[in-house]
């Protein structure tokens, strides 16, 4: 069960990340359970998470940091010009639908809903029109903000995960870790 008490707002130095981070990962969007959006109104992007070098040894959890997505040229988002704070591709990469978002993601069994089977979901930060399953995505994890709890209710975990966002945003705006978004990873590149 989540323990009581305050929250730190802000995770890692300000000189930027820390080993083991970054850490990554990418693949194609998958469907989950269903319940991002419907029961939390938080949706959650799926990948799968066979084949990640480094998955069995990570720690479950909740982590930060930028996703790159590649978007089907023809989906809402995309249009009339991406707004320059959601691109770092090179224009090349923007033409072929690639943008970067900073991002919160869980990498477990969310022990609230006590799956049998590891899932990593992102979170993206951004006000999409509509869904993206089946699109590449490149994730960059910079930090770790705290385990996975079990809740006594659906709103108690949504208020942690809104917390989550809040700690991660705020986390991110520092120039330090704002220059993880020029990973090359993240616009698909090995
Ligand atoms: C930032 C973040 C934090 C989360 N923290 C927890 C948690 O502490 N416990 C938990 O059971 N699930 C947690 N979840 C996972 C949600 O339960 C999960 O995203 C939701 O069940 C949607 O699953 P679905 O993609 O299968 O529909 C978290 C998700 C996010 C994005
Ligand atoms: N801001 C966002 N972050 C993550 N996914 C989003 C976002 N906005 C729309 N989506 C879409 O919603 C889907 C996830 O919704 P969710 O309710 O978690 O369903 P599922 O259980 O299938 O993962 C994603 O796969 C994606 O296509
Ligand atoms: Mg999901």
């Amino acid at each position: 069960m989540r323990p009581d008490g305050p929250r730190p707002t802000i995770i890692g130095p300000d000189s930027g990340p820390e080993a083991p981070f970054p850490l990554r990962m990418k693949g194609k969007v998958v469907s989950g359970f269903g319940r991002g959006s419907k029961e939390l109104g938080i949706p959650t992007a799926n990948i799968p998470v066979e084949g990640v070098s480094w998955i069995d040894e990570a720690e479950s959890g909740v982590y930060f940091g930028w996703a790159g997505i590649q978007l089907p040229t023809s989906h809402p988002s995309l249009s009339p010009v991406p707004p320059s704070s959601s691109t770092a591709p090179p224009e090349d990469k923007v033409a072929e639908g690639w943008r970067i978002y900073p991002m919160v993601m869980s990498i477990g069994y969310n022990p609230f809903y006590k799956n049998k089977v590891r899932s990593a979901e992102v979170h993206v930060l951004h006000k999409f029109e509509t869904d993206f399953y089946g699109s590449e995505m490149a994730i960059s994890i910079l930090g770790y903000i705290r385990p996975e709890y079990d809740y006594v209710s659906v709103e108690a975990l949504i208020e942690d995960i809104n917390t989550d966002i809040e700690v991660s945003k705020r986390s991110l705006e520092r120039e330090a870790w704002q220059k993880g978004r020029e990973d090359r990873y993240l616009w698909g590149e090995e």
